[in-house]
């Protein structure tokens, strides 16, 4: 059987010396689509900064695409982050520049050299997320929900194992939710693992997959009813 993407043992959770999540056990396999839901409060965000080693694995044991979080030397970060497409509720597009360079910087910045394949990677994300033509424009003259689709885009430049994304639609209206969501789940479908989390119910009514749940600091799969 295929290696987990993720797995979890035994980990806490903590905001400096606060413990905000404990005992969670979990794998996610490869091809996944896994929804983290909870309160506002209740860890999502601070669980997801653990995965990508924006909180260090202080107890209990994790790998995450074949990095052991427990023992990863912070020069090892930025690679455990290549393998890792990160999307964030607000975006983060640098305002700047337009939207091929926000991409360039990114490929520059994880290692890439030759302008002629950093041209074609870009074309190519861009059409996953059905933005093909908006490689001029600035983020400023997209909106919410054209510059989520551009961040996907962006986490999937170095073609990673597993997306995490952190309320990808909470800054966006309903149908504009559903739209963006219907690009995770197609880059679902030609087998990445995303881990999302939401807390929107529509979308997960919508777009049942398996879930976890944020409570009590506890971190445990919530089964759903048949019907
Ligand atoms: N930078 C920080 N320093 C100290 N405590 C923090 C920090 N960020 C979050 N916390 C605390 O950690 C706990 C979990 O917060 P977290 O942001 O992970 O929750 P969340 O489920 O993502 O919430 P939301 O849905 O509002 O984003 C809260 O009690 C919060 O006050």
């Amino acid at each position: 059987m295929a290696e987990p993407v993720l797995s979890l043992k035994d980990v806490a959770v903590f905001q400096k010396e606060n413990m905000v999540l404990n005992d969670i056990s979990l794998d996610v396999k490869p091809g996944e689509f896994v929804y983290l839901i909870g309160k506002t409060g209740s860890g999502k965000s601070s669980f997801m900064k653990t995965l990508y080693a924006d909180l260090p694995l202080k107890q209990g044991n994790g790998r995450i695409v074949g990095f052991n979080l427990k023992t990863l030397p912070e020069k090892d970060i930025p690679h455990l982050r290549r393998k890792l497409g990160i999307v964030f509720q607000d975006f983060k597009l640098l305002p700047d520049r337009n939207i091929h360079n926000n991409l360039l910087f990114v490929l520059r910045a994880t290692g890439w050299k030759d302008s002629g394949k950093m041209d074609t990677r870009i074309e190519e994300v861009l059409d996953k997320v059905g933005m093909k033509t908006k490689g001029f424009k600035f983020p400023h003259e997209l909106s919410g929900g054209e510059q989520q689709r551009i961040a996907i885009a962006r986490a999937l430049l170095n073609d990673p194992e597993l997306i995490l994304a952190d309320e990808p639609t909470g800054n966006l209206d309903p149908q504009t939710s559903v739209e963006v969501m219907k690009v995770l789940q197609e880059i679902n479908k030609t087998g990445r693992t995303i881990l999302m989390a939401t807390h929107d119910y529509a979308l997960i009514l919508k777009y049942p997959s398996k879930t976890l749940k944020c409570d009590g600091n506890k971190v445990f799969e919530v089964i759903q009813k048949a019907g």
